[in-house]
Formats: C-alpha cells, sequence, structure tokens
C-alpha cells in the first residue's frame, strides 16, 4: 500500500484569547484524500484549533504545514489561496446575495491537482441549491444556508477543507445529507478535518480521529478503532 502522503502537518500549536491559553499544544496531520474527525465537547477547542490554523487567531506560536509550506505566518486570505479552505461554524453567507452571486465569490482558478468545482457539480452534489439559483441567501432555511457556505467554499477549489461542525444545528434530513455529502466530497479526492462533537456523525464519514479537552490532544486513532471504544467515548465525547 502506498503511504498517505501529508496535506496539512500541525506542530505544538498554542493559542490564547487575549491572556486566557487555549490550545495547548496541539498536534495532528492530514494526509490527501482522508476525512479527519476533530471531536470534542462544547469548548474544547475544536473551532480555535481551525480558526488558528486559519490565521484567525492572532496569538499563537507552533507550526502549520500545508503541502509542505509553513503558514503559519500568512494571513487568511493567503492561506485561502493556497487551497485550505474554512468553512465556520457560523455560515457566513451573503444575506442579500442570490444563491448563485455568493458562489461567484468563492470562485478561484482551477488547481492542477485538486477537484474542480462549478455551479453545475455543485448542485449536482447539493440538488437543493440548484432549485433555488436566484433566492437571497437571507431567505434560505439553516440548513441550505449551510450548503451554501460549503458550496462558496469549494469554489476555491481547495485541496483541502476544514469544516466546523457542519451537522450543528440543522434537520435531521439534513445531517443525513451532509454526511453523504462528505463521502462524495472524499470520492472525488477531496481531504476533510471535521470538526465534530457527535460520534454517530462522525463515524460514517471519517478515517481517523483526534479528541481534544481543554484545549489538549487527548485521543487519536482510526474511526474504527474510537467506534469500538465506549470508554473514550463516555469519557471524552458528549454520548
Ligand atoms: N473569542 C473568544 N474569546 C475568548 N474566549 C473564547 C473565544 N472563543 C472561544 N473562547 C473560549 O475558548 C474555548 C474553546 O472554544 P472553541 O469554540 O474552540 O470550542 P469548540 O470545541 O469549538 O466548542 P463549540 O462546539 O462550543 O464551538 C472555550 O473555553 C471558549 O469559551
Amino acid at each position: 500500500m502506498k503511504p498517505i502522503q501529508t496535506l496539512l502537518e500541525v506542530n505544538d500549536l498554542n493559542a490564547f484569547y487575549g491572556r486566557a491559553q487555549i490550545l495547548f499544544d496541539v498536534s495532528l496531520k492530514v494526509g490527501r484524500g482522508e476525512v479527519v474527525a476533530l471531536m470534542g465537547r462544547n469548548g474544547a477547542g475544536k473551532s480555535t484549533t481551525m480558526k488558528t490554523i486559519m490565521g484567525l487567531v492572532e496569538r499563537r506560536t507552533g507550526t502549520v504545514r500545508f503541502r509542505k509550506e509553513a503558514i503559519e505566518r500568512l494571513a487568511p486570505f493567503r492561506i485561502c489561496q493556497r487551497g485550505l479552505g474554512f468553512v465556520p461554524e457560523d455560515r457566513r453567507i451573503f444575506t442579500d446575495l442570490s444563491v448563485m452571486e455568493n458562489l461567484e465569490v468563492g470562485r478561484l482558478s482551477e488547481r492542477l491537482d485538486a477537484p474542480y468545482w462549478d455551479e453545475n457539480k455543485l448542485f449536482k452534489l447539493f440538488p437543493n441549491l440548484g432549485e433555488m439559483p436566484n433566492r437571497p441567501g437571507g431567505q434560505m432555511s439553516g440548513g441550505e444556508q449551510q450548503m451554501l457556505t460549503i458550496s462558496r467554499t469549494l469554489m476555491g477549489n481547495p485541496y483541502l477543507v476544514l469544516l466546523d461542525e457542519p451537522s450543528e444545528g440543522v434537520a435531521p434530513l439534513i445531517v443525513e445529507q451532509m454526511a453523504e455529502m462528505i463521502v462524495e466530497l472524499k470520492k472525488q479526492g477531496l481531504s476533510v478535518l471535521l470538526s465534530e462533537q457527535n460520534i454517530h456523525f462522525a463515524k460514517l464519514v471519517s478515517d481517523r480521529a483526534y479528541i481534544l479537552e481543554n484545549g489538549q490532544v487527548r485521543y487519536q486513532g482510526s474511526m474504527r478503532d474510537l467506534a469500538a471504544d465506549e470508554v473514550t467515548q463516555q469519557k471524552y465525547l458528549s454520548v
């Protein structure tokens, strides 16, 4: 078997909000074509880890390498340009712009070895969006807005996407669609780091998992092992 090529490598990340240290020596890796779950209860530090990788948290130490390049000193928009996409928890779509216009905002040029996305391909992935290309973002349901945020990020043709709790606060039917969508993204060759508290969702889509507690990595292993390990789940996750 060919070894998996490392796409994202985070080493000893420490991050602070003001004087409060939130992350403590967080290290993780995502390989090409992998879906990796970043798990942990509310407040464990999942979103902070993603924001720190994206350069959105000001005070930080540690290293972040993406496609072998050190990116920890780059501005967030430069990190996006390198092909690292971020879908934040709070779904920042443009509410006055239509679905198509929102997608247009995210469009970047094609990359040689990353999956290519355009509106037609995205509407196959999210048929609901294809039915409402002219609808203003503000008039969509939470689940539809979530799909639009993900689609807009994919328009940048990333190698890897950081997905912050895609299943949170959306209807059960949409959660199922989200899982199918992630499996499809993986099939297309995209790599994903998924923040998730819910083991039932994470185990449907992920190859490996890290668990955070109080800003520290407490567990890492294959998703198959974690799914069978009820003691660890009880200890660190809300099950
Ligand atoms: N802007 C901020 N200023 C100060 N503290 C913050 C800020 N954002 C988050 N925190 C704190 O950092 C810690 C980690 O929060 P974070 O949002 O990363 O957790 P999480 O695992 O993503 O959980 P959630 O599912 O609630 O988003 C929490 O204690 C939280 O209160």
